[in-house]
């Protein structure tokens, strides 16, 4: 059946604000025409919304969160995260391999895919281990791998250590026409820190992680993706100088990638309230300085998309403190409003940019067929309302973690409705 959202204020192609009716059906947007002009006559039955004027954009798309099934369904399971997914306005998520197993086979990339369609709530993208059980001993069987539906190969979690294991899985993956995705973190600058080195670190006495143990492998990577020709995407891009390492690799024509976590835009290590874990992630919170050259980097296209690296625990694990509790906090339910409320409505970005970045941006560095809002494009659509303010509850989060550093912030543009494919997964009013 065709639904018709009226009154839907959506970005056009020179960034500014139309009021506009779309008609969806078939999975597939059928129409987007002027609000100012008649309503589309419609043969048959239809549904109807009033968008009353808020924004429609096409579905957020978030290449790297953490679903933690199979194996850790404590923490969060494909169903539960997808929902997160689209209570926070994402359509298309792409999942991280560190699970249990680790997803290094065609069973286990088959596993996830039948679980996310079981689920049907976002569309749910696997990524592939580079190497068996994330051990950086052997490579995976990254034909295999393709073959089930995996998407790109990456080690998230952990760094790949041996240069030459990074060097052989890209001549791979090149060959395949897929992308490498990668933690960027050496092992023997790490030391079992759990903060940045810097002011927050030497406050309390704690080991701090340098900079460089980041950016050393982006060094490293750039390189070996300038030696075998593949598409290098580099993860949570976190240092002023790995943003400095991806603006030069770009340059020169190198094909290298790169992502942000909202987190990393937002908070410093200065912000970091005491010792608690809802405040440990990796990379950790760096300097402002470091905060800045990120944002710098997002501004003139060096970091290219925005991802949450949605990572959710148990209250149990981060209740273990800041030394013990395990990397990572959630990010779907918190990402857009913190963005808007933080960079477009504080006047420092437009709407257009922001959303750009979490939808054709990632949609053209992966080449999926989504993020965008014209006619014959997938029905992916989220529908947000920009003058609603509200505290951060994780008590309302349809997660399962409840780790987030930023409850109790008053944010504004809560997504209010998502569609996937024309069908309506998540909206206000269902709770
Ligand atoms: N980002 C994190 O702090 N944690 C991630 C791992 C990762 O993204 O490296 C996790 O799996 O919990
Ligand atoms: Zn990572
Ligand atoms: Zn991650």
């Amino acid at each position: 059946m065709l639904q018709l959202i009226k009154n839907a204020k959506v970005i056009n192609e020179e960034g500014q604000l139309e009021l506009k009716h779309i008609v969806i059906g078939n999975g597939t947007i059928q129409s987007i025409t002027d609000a100012g002009s008649e309503l589309p006559q419609l043969d048959g039955e239809f549904t109807e919304i009033d968008a009353e004027g808020k924004l429609v954009t096409p579905g957020f798309i978030d290449m790297h969160v953490h679903l933690r099934e199979p194996g850790f369904e404590h923490k969060e399971t494909i169903e539960s995260g997808s929902r997160s997914a689209v209570k926070g306005g994402f359509t298309t998520i792409a999942c991280m391999p560190n699970t249990k197993p680790v997803t290094d086979s065609a069973d286990t990339v088959s596993l996830v895919l039948e679980k996310a369609r079981q689920a049907n709530l976002a569309k749910v993208l696997p990524y592939a281990a580079i190497t068996v059980n994330e051990l950086g001993r052997e490579l995976t069987d990254f034909e295999a791998l393709k073959e089930a539906g995996a998407i790109g190969y990456t080690d998230d979690g952990v760094g790949v250590q041996n240069a030459q294991m990074m060097k052989n899985a890209m001549k791979k993956a090149a060959v395949l026409g897929m992308p490498v995705i990668a933690h960027c973190e050496d092992d023997s600058l790490v030391k079992g820190a759990c903060v940045s080195e810097g002011k927050f670190a030497e406050r309390h006495g704690l080991k701090g992680i340098p900079n460089e143990s980041e950016a050393i492998h982006v060094g490293r990577d750039i390189l070996l993706a300038e030696a075998t020709g593949v598409h290098y995407h580099v993860c949570h891009v976190s240092t002023e100088q790995s943003v400095r390492l991806i603006r030069q690799a770009k340059e020169i024509g190198i094909k290298v990638t790169a992502e942000v976590c909202p987190h990393h835009l937002v908070l410093s290590d200065e912000d970091i309230p005491g010792l608690d874990a809802n405040w440990k992630m990796n990379p950790p919170l760096r300097s402002p300085r470091d905060v800045q050259a990120c944002i710098d980097g997002l501004r003139d296209g060096t970091i290219d998309i925005i991802v949450t690296d949605h990572a959710p625990h148990s209250e149990e694990e981060k209740a273990k403190g800041m030394e013990l509790a395990p990397f990572g906090i959630v990010g779907f339910e918190t990402a857009f409003p913190l963005l808007y409320t933080k960079f477009v409505a504080t006047g420092q970005w437009d709407l257009s940019f922001l959303v750009q970045r979490m939808t054709s941006d990632p949609a053209r560095v992966f080449g999926l067929n989504s993020g965008v809002l014209s006619a014959g494009a997938p029905a992916d659509l989220t529908m947000i309302d920009l003058d609603q303010e509200q505290e951060v509850d994780p008590n309302t989060f349809a997660t399962k973690g409840r780790n987030t550093p930023f409850t109790g912030w008053k944010l504004k543009g809560w997504p209010v409705k998502t569609w996937v494919d024309g069908e309506l997964k998540w909206s206000e009013q269902q709770g």
